[in-house]
């Protein structure tokens, strides 16, 4: 028997459109998980307007993410759908016009100006995709990855604390690949390892999580394959969770999760995981997913709605392991 059938009412109308004054009792005094509870990254209904010659533009538009401890996570998405006011919210540099942002337990809205600057200096590490923003040009790759550790302060002094300190810009240098460039300045390095540098620069304090904005960008194809080798190092090794923002849909390739923004808004989430077969041998199996926001919409791809003639409403049954999804059935004076 049908579901749609059982939920249908005598006023038509479904009990999941017109609940019963229990059911919506119920649902005001049900206290499920707080949203985000296990992530590291909570982004809940996040809304960013800007206002431009009057015009007003919504970059954001109630965008929900969550991104779990350990995870290295890829955002996509065409120019202007929003990536970058994301990140901008997320480094502390802007801040949304609603919603909330959570990273590693500190809310990104009610921040004064001296808790901003810890989080920046002590919970998050950036790459950006200019590498004049993330190497100071007068300083060595070593002398750069020290100097975020002298900045922070308040730790140990003294010659000893000084080793420690250098003893980590090499480790971290030698687990990018890049310790063999210690001692030289940014424009003695290539596009590549100034990069990986700047990963290491970004890991120096040790953060939660690091941020990467189009690090790749302006790398030819092998050189970026070799960047995103060393933040996935830097993820696998190190345990950090690591967030990298690019337009460049082949990154999907390189990471074990995709999310893709579109509109303001994340849409689909491509996952990727190893599974070992019968034989032994091991094999990458890759499944797309569209994302569902916390009020229950989903966004039904083109390539799905277009052959159906799908449009305005369709029908929807519940099936013990699935829903089913129906173009609307023609109306009486459509039925020929
Ligand atoms: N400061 C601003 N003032 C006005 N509009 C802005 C501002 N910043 C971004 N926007 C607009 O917000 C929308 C999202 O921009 P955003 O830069 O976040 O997109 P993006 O996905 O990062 O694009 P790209 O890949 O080209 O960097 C765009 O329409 C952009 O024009």
């Amino acid at each position: 028997m049908s579901t749609e059938h059982d939920a249908s009412r005598a006023d038509g109308r479904t009990a999941a459109e017109s609940p019963s004054l229990e059911e919506l009792e119920r649902r005001a005094t049900a206290t499920g998980p707080a949203y985000g509870e296990d992530a590291l990254i909570v982004c809940d209904r996040l809304v960013r307007v800007f206002q431009a010659d009057g015009v007003e533009v919504q970059a954001l538009q109630g965008l929900d993410l969550l991104v779990r401890p350990g995870e290295l996570t890829a955002l996509v998405g065409a120019s202007g759908s929003g990536k970058s006011t994301l990140l901008n919210i997320l480094a502390g540099l802007d801040t949304p016009t609603a919603g909330r942002a959570t990273v590693a337990g500190c809310e990104l809205l009610g921040m004064d100006a001296r808790a901003r600057l810890r989080y920046r200096r002590d919970t998050v590490g950036f790459v950006w995709q200019r590498t004049s923003r993330n190497l100071l040009p007068y300083l060595t790759a070593e002398q750069n990855v020290l100097l975020p550790m002298r900045l922070r302060g308040g730790g140990p002094r003294g010659r000893r604390a000084r080793a420690t300190r250098t003893a980590r810009a090499h480790a971290l240098l030698d687990l990018l690949g890049v310790a063999d460039r210690a001692a030289l300045r940014p424009a003695q390095l290539s596009g590549g390892e100034q990069q990986r540098v700047a990963i290491a620069v970004a890991l120096a304090n040790g953060p939660s999580v690091v941020f990467a904005d189009e690090p790749t960008g302006e790398l030819d194809s092998a050189t970026a394959a070799q960047v995103f080798a060393a933040l996935r190092r830097a993820n696998e090794e190190l345990g950090t969770t690591v967030v990298v923002v690019t337009h460049d849909r082949a990154v999907s390739s390189e990471v074990n999760r995709t999310v893709s923004i579109r509109d303001g808004r994340t849409s689909t989430e491509t996952l990727r995981h190893t599974r070992t077969g019968e034989d032994g041998a091991a094999s990458t199996v890759t499944r797309e997913y569209t994302t569902i926001d916390r009020a229950g919409r989903l966004q039904l791809p083109q390539e799905f709605t277009e052959p159906l003639a799908i449009r305005d409403r369709v029908l929807l049954e519940l099936r013990p392991d699935h829903i089913e999804i129906r173009p609307d059935a023609p109306g009486p004076g459509k039925a020929g």
